[in-house]
C-alpha cells in the first residue's frame, strides 16, 4: 500500500476517491497538453514524471499539477520549442542553459549529458539554471541505475522555506536524491529538504483538511493550521512558508534542514550562475536551477562485489530490531516501489478536486473523458 493511501488520503472516504488505471490517465494527460499546445515530446516528458509520482504514492507531484504546467506556460515562465545550450564544459562537467525550457525535459537531458560524461570519465557532473520546476527528484537519480552508476540530482525551487529564525521563505523546499545501486535492490533518497512539500500543502488544502504545528509558519512566523493561508502567502509573496527539516528553531535540529536547503542552492544556483531560490519566478523567468551527477562504481572498484556489499548494509538496518509495535524497517525507496507495483495492478488513487480540474481540462479541449473519471 502507498503512502497517498496511508497518508494524504487517511480521511477521506473511499467512496470519495476516484480510482483510475495508469494508462488511462497517462493518455488523457498527454492529450491535454498536446491540445494545449505543448508538443508530443514535450507533453510525454511531462506527464511521465506526474504519473510516475502519482504511481508510487507521492500525490503532491502527481496529475494534480498538470494545469500549473499550463499556467506556467501561458505566464511565459516555461518556454516550449527551446533546447538546452552547453555554456561551458570540461570532460567531466557542464553548465547548461535551460533557456526556460520545460524542467522535466531539460533536466532528461542534462541527466543524460552527466551519465554520458561518467560514460567516458567515471564521473559526470552538470549544473543547469534558467529550467523549471521539474517534479519528483529520484526521476533523474535513478537513471544513472541501470549503467551501474550512483545518480544525483537537486534543484531549487519557488522560495518556500523560511531559514532557522526567519519568517521570509527565501530558500526553496529544494529536494535532493541519491541512488545507490545494491545487488538487489537500490537505496533511493529523495527528499526535499523542508519538514513538508508545497505539494503536500496543496494536498492537505484540496482535501479541506488542517496541518499539524510545526509544518508551517504565518506571516509573522508564527505556527499555522491552515495550509490555505501559507499557500496565499506564497501567491502574494507575503512572509511566513514552510520550515527547514527539523523545524522551528534549533531543538529539533532545524538549523541541519536549513544548512541542507542552502546546501541545495548553493550547489545548483552556484555552481551554474543562476537564480537561487528567492531570485526565481520573477519578471517572466522561472530561472529555477538543478544540479546533476554521476559516479560510476568502477571508481572504486568491481560492480558487483560492490553492490554485493552496498546491499549486505542495507540488509543489516532493515533486519535489525523494530521498535515496540513496529513490525517492519523500510529502506528508502521501498515504500515507493511498492506503491508502484500496487498502482500499476489496482490503478491510481485521485482525490475529487483532482478529478473534476482533470474532467474540465479535458472538456474545455473537446477530449474524451476516461467512464472511471466520471463514476
Ligand atoms: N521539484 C521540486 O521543486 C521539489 C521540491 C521538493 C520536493 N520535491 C519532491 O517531492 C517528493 C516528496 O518529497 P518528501 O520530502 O515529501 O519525501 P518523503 O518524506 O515522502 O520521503 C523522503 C524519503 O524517505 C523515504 N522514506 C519514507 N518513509 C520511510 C521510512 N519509514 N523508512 C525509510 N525511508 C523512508 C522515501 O523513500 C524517500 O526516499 C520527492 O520526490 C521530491 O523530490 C520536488
Ligand atoms: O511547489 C514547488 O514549487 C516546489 C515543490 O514541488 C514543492 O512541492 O515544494
Amino acid at each position: 500500500m502507498g503512502r497517498s493511501l496511508e497518508i494524504s488520503f487517511k480521511d477521506v472516504s473511499e467512496m470519495d476517491m476516484t480510482v483510475i488505471d495508469s494508462g488511462s490517465l497517462r493518455n488523457l494527460c498527454v492529450d491535454i497538453l498536446i491540445a494545449e499546445g505543448f508538443g508530443q515530446d514535450v507533453s510525454t516528458d511531462i506527464v511521465d514524471v506526474l504519473l510516475e509520482a502519482d504511481l508510487r504514492g507521492i500525490p503532491s507531484h502527481g496529475v494534480a499539477r498538470l494545469k500549473r504546467y499550463i499556467d506556467e506556460r501561458n505566464a511565459g515562465h516555461i518556454k516550449l520549442n527551446k533546447t538546452p545550450s552547453i555554456e561551458y564544459e570540461t570532460p567531466l562537467s557542464a553548465v547548461v542553459d535551460g533557456r526556460g525550457g520545460p524542467g522535466q525535459s531539460v533536466s532528461k537531458w542534462a541527466m543524460n549529458l552527466a551519465i554520458e560524461k561518467a560514460g567516458n570519465n567515471l564521473v559526470g557532473f552538470v549544473s543547469v539554471r534558467n529550467s523549471n520546476h521539474y517534479g519528483i527528484t529520484a526521476y533523474y537519480s535513478e537513471m544513472a541505475l541501470e549503467k551501474d552508476m550512483i545518480g544525483i540530482a537537486m534543484t531549487n525551487s519557488y522560495p518556500l522555506v523560511v531559514p532557522t529564525f526567519g519568517r521570509e521563505a527565501v530558500l526553496g523546499t529544494n529536494p535532493f536524491s541519491i541512488a545507490i545501486p545494491g545487488s538487489r535492490h537500490p537505496f533511493i533518497l529523495d527528499m526535499a529538504t523542508s519538514v513538508v512539500t508545497r505539494g503536500k500543502l496543496e494536498v492537505y488544502d484540496r482535501l479541506a483538511k488542517v496541518i499539524p504545528e510545526g509544518w508551517a509558519v504565518d506571516s509573522l512566523g508564527v505556527d499555522t493550521n491552515s495550509p490555505g493561508e501559507v499557500l496565499a502567502n506564497f501567491n502574494n509573496r507575503r512572509p511566513g512558508g514552510i520550515l527547514p527539516l527539523g523545524g522551528s528553531g534549533e531543538e529539533f535540529g532545524g538549523h541541519k534542514g536549513y544548512g541542507l536547503s542552502l546546501l541545495v542552492d548553493l550547489v545548483s544556483a552556484g555552481l551554474s550562475f543562476g537564480s537561487w531560490s528567492a531570485l526565481t519566478y520573477r519578471e517572466g523567468v522561472a530561472g529555477v536551477c538543478h544540479f546533476f551527477g554521476a559516479m560510476d562504481l568502477k571508481l572504486f572498484g568491481e560492480p558487483e562485489s560492490m553492490k554485493q556489499q552496498i546491499q549486505s548494509i542495507i540488509d543489516g538496518v532493515v533486519s535489525s530490531e523494530k521498535a515496540r509495535g513496529s513490525e517492519k524497517i523500510y529502506y528508502h525507496g521501498e515504500k515507493e516501489e511498492l506503491s508502484r507495483m500496487y498502482s500499476l495492478s489496482k490503478g491510481v488513487t485521485l482525490d475529487p478536486k483532482t478529478v473534476r480540474n482533470l474532467v474540465a481540462l479535458a472538456e474545455r479541449n473537446n477530449l474524451q473523458i476516461p467512464g472511471q473519471l466520471l463514476q
